[in-house]
């Protein structure tokens, strides 16, 4: 089997399985209890929160979740005001605004362009907003995020790099937008604005400093879903609140945190003993806590490496697939582990079932099953059937180049034989 489906999830680090072990077969003490056993892993936990933490910014602090979708509702159903955020955002956060907009608060779904990037030029950008399925959401939603590469480049965000010259088609561009149409797309009392910064389908790079400027020059917080860049991607310094996962970084699944900047009060989403002061309830577990933090220090002791070794992935696949594929969103401002793909007449279910050996994805995680037609993809401006005969394949630290060279020979192979 080759595993090619790392934004659902990636396998778990022998590292963090070996530091979880001890905590899952002999010491079982909670770590919230006040003797010595008690003590022992609540030190536990608290390496591992400075662990995760190290790869955030300063300033603020970490509390642990079940996983990003609990810390994403935390973020949102914790704060007040009206909302916004884009039509590419993981169902955990457009699902959970849709349930504050049920409750009455005003909600903004903002498009994004051709690319996947707010303040791009796009052919799918207002058709998705006036589209938008939302159930009482209000407000115009004009404007577009901002996009400035230079201030992007400035505050930190990662460097571009120039398209690559694979085979591929490639189909995308993005245009800077000037502040007054930052300001027009985030009203000042606006409560909180909510963006991604790698995107889970496409692998675009949200400008989040550029969004946060916007965000705090209209009195809201920034809430950024890091899930997929963390560890991998630069997040700006000046986000407020921050959803990860362990299960993303080579942890185990069923863990994840919430970063908080200093001096926000969130309302708590989980009433109980407080065991993550303030504003979180329930007993941790240390061996989810240990295997989240190793897995985490090894993002850190491994950054350039396997961003090195991904980028030779990424190179390779655009090598083999060859012509009449066209790569989703931006190729410029773009995480190298995840190739979304199309090709024109494609049936991704034949293709699925031809190669059962191959673990690939048709759209998120999430929506496949669902029947659905990926919610980013149709956002980006692609129809239904271009979104239909679209392929997510997601590489990285464990993926040889030998299993992916064979797993793209077999991809094409496949679909030409049903559209030669
Ligand atoms: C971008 C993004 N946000 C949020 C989530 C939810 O994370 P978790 O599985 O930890 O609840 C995911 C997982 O698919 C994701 O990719």
């Amino acid at each position: 089997m080759t595993y090619l489906d790392y934004q659902a999830t990636t396998p778990l680090a022998p590292e963090a399985l070996a530091a979880m072990l001890p905590w899952l077969e002999s010491q079982h003490a909670n770590p919230h209890s006040p003797h010595r056993e008690g003590r022992r892993a609540k030190a536990a936990v608290e390496v591992a929160r400075n662990q995760v933490a190290a790869l955030l910014p300063p300033g603020g602090r970490i509390a642990f979740t079940s996983g990003a979708t609990e810390a994403l509702n935390w973020a949102i159903k914790g704060t007040t005001g009206p909302i916004v955020t884009l039509a590419t955002e993981h169902a955990a956060v457009l699902d959970t605004v849709a349930a504050e907009a049920a409750r009455g608060r005003r909600v903004t779904i903002l498009p994004v362009g051709a690319d996947g990037l707010g303040g791009s030029d796009s052919r799918g950008a207002g058709s998705q907003h006036d589209s938008s399925p939302l159930p009482g959401r209000e407000g115009s939603g004009v404007g577009r995020l901002p996009y400035d590469r230079t201030t992007a480049a400035k505050a930190g965000q990662p460097t571009p790099s120039p398209s690559l010259p694979g085979r591929g088609e490639v189909e995308s561009r993005s245009t800077p937008v000037d502040p007054d149409t930052s300001r027009a797309a985030i009203p000042t009392g606006t409560g909180l604005v909510a963006a991604m910064l790698v995107n889970n389908e496409i692998g675009v790079i949200q400008p989040i400093a550029a969004l946060a400027d916007a965000t705090h020059a209209a009195g809201a917080l920034m809430l950024c879903d890091a899930v997929q860049g963390y560890g991998r991607v630069a997040i700006p310094s000046t986000v407020d609140l921050i959803a990860i996962s362990a299960h993303k970084i080579h942890g185990p699944k069923g863990i994840g945190a919430l970063w908080i900047r200093d001096g926000i009060d969130l309302a708590p989403l989980m009433h109980g003993g407080g065991q993550e002061a303030p504003g979180r309830s329930g007993t941790l577990s240390p061996a989810l806590c240990v295997g989240f933090g190793v897995a985490a220090q090894l993002m850190a002791d491994r950054k350039d490496q396997d961003a090195a070794h991904i980028d030779r992935l990424w190179s390779l696949a655009l090598d083999r697939l060859g012509p009449g594929w066209t790569i989703n969103g931006a190729t410029d401002f773009r995480y190298h582990g995840n190739l979304n793909i199309r090709r024109e007449g494609l049936d991704v279910n034949r293709l699925m079932s031809d190669l059962r050996d191959i673990a690939f994805s048709a759209g998120s995680a999430c929506a496949s099953g669902s029947g659905r037609s990926s919610h980013v993809l149709r956002a980006i401006g692609l129809t239904e059937k271009e979104a239909r005969s679209s392929i997510r394949l997601g590489f990285g630290r464990y993926t040889t180049e030998t299993e992916l060279r064979d797993a793209i020979d077999a991809i094409v192979a496949a679909a030409e034989a049903q559209w030669p």
